[in-house]
Order: structure tokens, then sequence, then C-alpha cells
């Protein structure tokens, strides 16, 4: 058993499917697996349990409540005191939700919401088996809104992507794993992104030999976004950083407060990674046609998505664009006008949502929010477990779409899809800080780790 996160490595999720045949599997030559997986269940809840009241074991009709009943034998046996039920002991010195599982089929109804309302009210740590009771394991939703909010969660056999997206993380609190020895004999349905390397700097390099980005954005009071982008892109290591302000004349500095930014524009720099829409405003839409017929690679995010959205033949430029050579970078509002659809149905189903965009566009899609996720053709979906609340802040998608530029440009060989998932791993891993962080810390954070 061990702490998940921050991950070291990356490392495989498995939908309910692919848990379901790896577990029928397992069970043919291991069928104490529930043996295994209540003893797991009993060490975890020794470690966590406070004070010397009985311990709660809410057990459901399934396999999860096996779980639970095997837990409550174990604890039993070395004499712990035991309250196995739906009602709250006095004083518990833990609970322990085993109602549901990889088997929840359909929103808990009455009795089981008011079991899950007597956990969340009774003032002990909450330890969920496998999943949060009521969180549906391939999407991260709470089926009919009601699921078990866990201090804990004991993640059984496999990890499954509903505990590390959409409010997956807000469910599932601190995550443990154990893979009750069990070696997985299926390939993963997404990864759960690790850290990656950083570009190498050769001893005998130049900043020629670290690329070129060109930023496309920042009309006239929304300069800051595209600033940010830069800034970032030059903090990742890119050897030259452009700035075109639309609608700034050529004359002004690109940033007066960080000096080594320039001015330039795409017709003087045919090789440069673009970075295109923060802070850009409707008429970036004039400039879009020109950037995706020329640019060799192309971050795409904020006003440049919604131009992309209301434009079929944009929508028909970023098709044509060669394969590998173009990122998405949209928040749920943004994949949605992209997908036609409403935000909720975006939410409802992350990793389809992003994996559907990246079909239609034939690209890259980063799907920010919580448990970003990356999608593209041919490739397995990713899901980031870094990052938290303070990076809900302005200009932290703009220092992304700025590293992810500055990423890129250092590695031309790169793929969108290893450069989406490095990026937004060490950017969530820099988010990762009590209170919230100003994107200009944010910044310094992610160039510190460099
Ligand atoms: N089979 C085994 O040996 C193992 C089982 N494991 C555990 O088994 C779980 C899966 O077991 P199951 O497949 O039995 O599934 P669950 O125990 O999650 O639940 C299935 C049962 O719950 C009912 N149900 C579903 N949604 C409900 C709702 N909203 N309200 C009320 N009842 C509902 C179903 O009709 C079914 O009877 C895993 O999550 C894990 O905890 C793991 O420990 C691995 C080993």
């Amino acid at each position: 058993m061990q702490a998940l996160l921050p991950t070291r490595s990356t490392l495989p999720l498995f939908d309910v499917a692919a848990s379901r045949r790896i577990e029928a599997r397992a069970l043919a030559h291991s069928p104490d697996l529930m043996e295994r997986a209540g003893l797991a269940v009993a060490k975890l809840a020794l470690a966590l349990r406070r004070g010397e009241g009985p311990i709660w074991i809410a057990c459901g009709p399934g396999n999860n409540g096996g779980d639970g009943r095997v837990a409550a034998r174990r604890l039993s046996e070395i004499g712990l005191p035991v309250h196995v039920g739906h009602t709250a002991p006095p004083q518990p010195s833990l609970v322990i939700d085993a109602l549901l599982g990889l088997g929840l089929n359909r929103p808990p109804d009455a009795a089981l919401q008011t079991t899950i309302a007597a956990m969340q009210t009774c003032g002990a740590t909450i330890l969920a088996v496998d999943l949060p009771s009521g969180l549906l394991a391939d999407t991260g939703q709470a089926a009919g809104g009601a699921a078990v909010r866990a201090d804990h969660t004991l993640a059984l056999l496999t990890l499954k992507p509903g505990l590390f997206t959409g409010e997956g993380r807000g469910y599932g609190g601190q995550l443990w794993f154990d893979d009750l020895g069990i070696t997985p004999d299926e390939v993963a349905s997404a990864d759960l992104l690790g850290p990656s390397p950083l570009p190498q700097r050769n001893p005998t390099s130049h900043k020629g030999s670290h690329g070129q980005v060109l930023i496309v954005g920042g009309a006239p009071g929304m300069q800051g976004a595209a600033r940010l982008a830069a800034r970032a892109a030059l903090a990742c290591g890119a050897g030259r950083v452009y700035v075109d302000l639309l609608g700034l004349p050529a004359t002004e500095p690109a940033d007066p407060g960080q000096p080594e930014l320039m001015r330039g524009r795409l017709a003087d720099l045919p090789q440069a990674v673009g970075v295109v829409g923060c802070g850009a405003g409707p008429t970036i839409a004039d400039a879009l046609p020109a950037l995706l017929r020329e640019a060799p690679k192309l971050v795409i995010d904020a006003d440049a998505l919604n131009a992309i959205a209301a434009d079929d033949e944009l929508q028909t430029l970023v098709r044509a664009r060669t394969a590998g050579s173009t990122l998405l970078t949209p928040h749920p509002l943004e994949a949605a006008r992209l997908l036609g659809c409403d935000t909720s149905a975006v939410q409802a189903d992350r990793l389809a949502a992003a994996s559907e965009l990246a079909r239609r566009l034939a690209c890259t899609v980063v799907l920010k929010g919580s448990g970003s996720i990356i999608a593209s053709p041919g490739e397995r979906p990713a899901i980031c477990a870094s990052g938290g609340p303070a990076l809900a802040t302005a200009g932290s998608g703009d220092v992304l779409a700025g590293w992810l530029g500055g990423l890129w440009a250092q590695q031309p060989g790169a793929s969108g899809h290893a450069i989406a998932c490095a990026g937004v791993d060490a950017h969530g891993r820099a988010g990762e800080a009590g209170g919230v962080l100003r994107a200009g810390d944010l910044i310094e954070r992610l160039a510190a780790r460099r």
C-alpha cells in the first residue's frame, strides 16, 4: 500500500470494464482477493483511527461491502471495537465507507443518502474503500449528485480515472493504492501523469539552439495575458521570445517590465512556435488563417479557441495541419463551444469530451480544470494529477500556454501530445501551494524547477 500523490512516475488507469476483466482473471488464480482487500483496509484503518470509540463500517450489498466485512473481522480479531451497520455509533474513531464501489449503477436512493449524510456529520475521519460511494469510477462525477466526501480513499486492484478528474479529487481525499499483488494484464484506459524530464541544455549551446516562440494576442486592455505567456516561455528556456501585440504600434516595447522580450510578427519568424489567443479578443480571427497555414507548431488558447469554434473554415484549417503540430488548451466552456454542447456535458465525461474534440479537430487537446485531460488522435489519453485550487487564478492559463510554447521551441521533434503531458504536469506541480498563486509567482515557481 502506498500514498499516491504526488506521483513519482506515470501510472496506468483502468476504467470499470478493464478493471472487471483484470479482476475476473485475477480471481481465477487468486481467489483470496477479498481477504487481501479487507486486510489492506484494516491496516490503513489502524493508522487513521483517532480515539477509542468504535470503528463504524457501513457495508453495501456487493463485494465493496464484502471488503468492509473482512476489514471488520480483521479489526475485531485484534480486539478493536467495531460497529457494522448503516447508523452511526456514538463517537466513532473512524468511518469506513464500504457501501458502493465499482458496481455503482444508479444514484444512491434516499436510504443510502441518509447513511451518507450520517457519515458526513458524525465528525470522524472517513476512509472510502476503493471509491467514495456514489462516485462514478470512469468519469469522476457523483451519480445523481450524491457521493461520500471521503478524507481518504484506498483504491484496490486498479486505479480508476474518476478518482483523478472532474469532481473526483474533491470526493476522494488523500489517495492510497494497494494492487493486491496483481499485475494488470490489460492495456491501460488512460495514464496518470508522472513528471517528465525537462529539456537538457548542451554546454556549448547558444540562444539560437533553444528555439523561438511568437506570442500572438494581447488586444488593447488585455496585454497582460500575452505578456504572461511570453514571460512563461522565456522562463521555460526558449532562446528568443517575440510578442505580436494586436493593435499596439510595433514601436511600443513588448513588455516594459521584461526587456528580454521582443516585438515580432509571423511573416518575419517562420520557424517560431506560435502561442495564439491569450488576451487576443475577437480580432484574432483575422490573424488565424495565416497562423494556421504557416506556423510550424501552434499552441492555441482562449479567444483563438472561441474564434475557431465560431468558424467552420478555421476548423477546416486546424484539421488540415500536419499531424502532431497543433495543441489546443480549452477550459470546459471553450471545449463546450468547440464541441457545440454545454459545459455540463463536457464535465459529465471529461475523458470522452477531450478525446472527441481531439478526434474532430485532429490535434492534441488539453482540457483544463481539476484533473486536466490530454487527448490526441492515436494516443492513450492522460490525466494530470498535479495542481490544485491555488491555480484557480487569473493568468494561470496564459502561463500554461506560454510554458508549452517554450517547451516545444526547445524540443522541436516532440509531438504536441508529449509537450502537453510534460508541460501540464510541470505547471500543476508548480501550482501546488497553499492559498492563491498570482500568475507571476507561478512563473517564478516554474522557473525554479527548471
Ligand atoms: N471480487 C473481488 O474479489 C474483489 C472485489 N473488490 C471490491 O469489490 C467492489 C466491486 O464489487 P461489486 O461488483 O459487487 O460492486 P459494488 O459492491 O460496488 O456494488 C454492487 C452492488 O450494489 C448495488 N448497487 C449499485 N448501485 C447502487 C445504488 N446506487 N444503491 C444501492 N445499491 C446499488 C448493485 O445492484 C450490486 O448489488 C470493488 O469496488 C472493490 O471494493 C476489490 O476489493 C478487489 C477484489
